[in-house]
């Protein structure tokens, strides 16, 4: 078995939107879609409407209130150290998945992220479902804002907005996809391949998460089957993000920074622009997209249930300076009511409980209640008040210092 290689050690960040940029193989005779995908025309439109007025964020806590990330340098000289996880190996003989269950948990501990080849979603699935978006984005406004709405418990929303004066606006849809059966009927029907084109990679890319909570669980040493119902049961959301192309003058943030709510979540993006906070060095860093592989991150849910041994991975999205950019996140939790806790097995008299209970739904009650002030982030507010987090708080103002005096680069 291989053991996960460090994707561009050798090499130097591409510069600009080439980096990342996805190999794109168009479908051939007999598969799903066209292969067009010409950017959003959504662009045009963007911040000439405030449908919402919260930045569009039902899977995101804010991060960036509390560890001002948007004063973290940017780091372009070395390449983000990205373990690549082969899924097909998590189903060969034991020992082959033993080891895989084990890169998984490191780079779960270490990173907080990898990617995942071999998923299993062919090239054509994931090209249907950027083209579905990409075409979603392009309908008249009129059609798309019939899916507007303040409220954050909709099945589906359409918002083009940013309140957090630190992003650009983007369009974006986000629509519950778990179970499909249930809510497909509430997704949009122009154009008229997006049910069945998202349908598919959303039922797809769970298969995915599933796999892969599994392995997590398993490399945190609860077990292969922990929960497995409740995940099994659990929540799917689709953000699906469109950012307009890089203009010389305004700022190059596309989605501020943020941590997702959920397990975990899988993203498929259609060319460069993910960031994430290096742990290690608290640098933000450029995630380099392997052609056909998705981007796997650890979400507030996850950090909450191994009780502080996984952290949430904070992220941000710039704006690619050569085209429109489509993303499409999927975060996986658990169902709407069900709470999560710190996984009694990791607590111990030296580890003490780090968080308090909650579901995905006090998630979204913690959003509303708190869209207009700076305490939007729902993980801070789950973390339990001890002699530890007093030196983690000291820790933190550490870090916040280092970054005043480091090159601010946003
Ligand atoms: O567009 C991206 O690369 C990130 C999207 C994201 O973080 C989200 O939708 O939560
Ligand atoms: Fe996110």
């Amino acid at each position: 078995m291989q053991r996960p290689a460090v994707v561009g050690a050798a090499g130097k960040r591409e510069g600009g939107a080439a980096a990342g940029r996805r190999a794109v193989q168009r479908p051939t005779a007999g598969g799903l879609c066209s292969g067009r995908r010409e950017g959003c025309a959504a662009v045009g439109e963007l911040g000439t409407k405030r449908v919402a007025e919260e930045d569009g964020a039902a899977n995101m806590s804010d991060s960036s209130r509390t560890i001002p990330p948007e004063l973290l340098p940017s780091e372009d000289l070395h390449p983000l150290p990205m373990p690549v996880i082969n899924l097909g190996h998590l189903s060969l003989d034991s020992a082959t998945r033993y080891r895989v269950v084990d890169d998984v948990a490191k780079a779960c501990r270490d990173l907080g992220y990898f990617q995942v080849i071999n998923h299993g979603i062919s090239q054509s699935v994931m090209d249907c479902a950027l083209e579905a978006a990409s075409d979603f984005f392009k309908l008249p406004s009129e059609t798309k804002e019939k899916f507007a709405s303040e409220d954050l418990r909709r099945p589906v929303r359409y918002d083009t907005s940013s309140k957090d004066s630190i992003s650009m606006p983007r369009a974006f849809l986000k629509h519950y996809a778990h179970p499909l059966s249930e809510w497909i009927q509430y997704w949009p029907q122009q154009p008229p391949i997006y049910r069945k084109y998202m349908g598919k990679y959303a039922s797809e890319v769970r298969m995915v998460a599933l796999q892969l909570v599994e392995a997590i669980v398993e490399g945190l040493g609860l077990g292969k089957e922990y929960l497995n119902e409740k995940f099994h049961e659990g929540s799917q959301v689709l953000s699906v993000n469109c950012y307009a192309k890089a203009s010389q003058s305004a700022t190059t943030i596309g989605l501020a920074p943020h941590s997702d709510h959920g397990f975990l979540t899988i993203l498929l993006t259609s060319c460069g622009g993910l960031e994430v906070v290096d742990p290690s060095s608290n640098i933000w860093k450029r995630v380099q997209q392997l052609p056909h592989a998705l981007h796997v991150h650890i979400g507030d849910h996850m950090e909450v249930l191994s009780n502080g041994r996984m952290k949430t991975v904070v992220h941000r999205a710039l704006l690619n300076p050569e085209e429109a950019r489509i993303s499409i996140a999927s975060i996986h939790g658990f169902a709407l009511h069900e709470k999560v806790t710190c996984a009694k097995e990791l607590v111990d008299e030296e580890n003490p409980p780090k968080y308090k209970e909650s579901s995905f739904s006090d998630f979204l009650d913690h959003l509303t209640a708190n869209m207009d002030n700076k305490h939007r982030n729902f993980l801070e507010s789950l973390r339990m008040v001890t002699g530890a987090m007093v030196f983690e708080k000291a820790d933190r103002a550490m870090v916040h210092l280092h970054m005043l005096k480091s090159k601010v680069s946003v």
